[in-house]
């Protein structure tokens, strides 16, 4: 199968070998210009239902630290904004930078955050499976919200907790941001960052490269485990596509 991944050799730049779409038409991340985006008083307010969220269980893919949800029914998930119907939540992961500086995708004029949250939602109206509808149009909407070092509290477990007061927004047509980079995500990306604290920020999760969720990830020399770092990809072109604005 496809080998991928954040080094030299497996990076972004060489995705499209194996991955052309990777050249495509709405690639993600992108890079949100404010003053170039369009107010749409259209634009509903994006509601989340993520009180009766059930974890099933968290793991690490060797790209990220992925926690996954049964999402057998619509309890947990996202409606309204610029959504037809709801999204219900598959998981959530995070992309992050080294040494707290960096690590975000999506940029706002070329500003960086150090980490970014993605809450995975797949259309159960239309599609049977989530896999499925990761390869549609209208498939998926993904949640970004910008993590920013500084202290915050952390208490329970709902998504809930992990999100900005103001749920303010930007929305545009994109991509998954890793492979198989199918072009089946509406973006709903927060404009306020939440704050996380510079310990966690500081040094990303402590998760190896090769799957494995080892309890310290100790740096061996000449192969063997890697700390994952720097697992987000940069910026990709915005090939005449708007971004609108749920907020003036
Ligand atoms: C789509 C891929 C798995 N990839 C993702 O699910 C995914 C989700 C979100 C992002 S991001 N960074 O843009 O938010 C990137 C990748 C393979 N796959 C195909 C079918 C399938 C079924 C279950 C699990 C994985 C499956
Ligand atoms: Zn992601």
């Amino acid at each position: 199968c496809h080998q991928w991944g954040y080094g030299e050799e497996d990076g972004p730049s060489a995705w499209h070998n194996d991955y052309p779409i990777a050249q495509g038409n709405r690639q993600s991340p992108i890079d949100i210009v404010p003053t170039e985006t369009v107010y749409d008083a259209s634009l509903a307010p994006i509601m989340l239902s993520y009180d009766l969220c059930t974890s099933v269980n968290i793991s690490n893919n060797g790209h990220s630290v992925v926690v996954e949800f049964d999402d057998v029914d619509d309890r947990t998930a996202i409606r309204g904004g610029p959504l037809e119907n709801a999204y219900r939540l598959k998981q959530f992961h995070f992309h992050w930078g080294g040494k707290g500086c960096h690590g975000s995708e999506h940029t706002v004029s070329g500003k960086t955050y150090a980490s970014e949250l993605h809450l995975v939602h797949w259309n159960s109206a239309k599609y049977k499976t989530f896999g499925e509808a990761a390869a549609a149009p209208d498939g998926l909407a993904v949640l970004g919200v910008f993590l920013e070092g500084s202290t915050a509290d952390f208490r329970g477990f709902s998504p809930k907790c992990l999100l900005p007061n103001s749920l303010n927004y930007w929305t545009y047509p994109g991509s998954l941001t890793t492979p198989p980079l199918h072009e089946s995500v509406t973006w709903i990306v927060l404009k306020e960052p939440i704050l996380v604290s510079e310990k966690q920020v500081g040094k990303p999760p402590a998760v190896a490269t090769d799957g494995e969720v080892p309890n310290a990830v100790v740096q061996r020399r000449g192969g063997g485990q890697k700390r994952m770092e720097n697992n987000f990809r940069p910026p990709q072109p915005l090939k005449g596509r708007k971004v609108r604005a749920s907020f003036n």
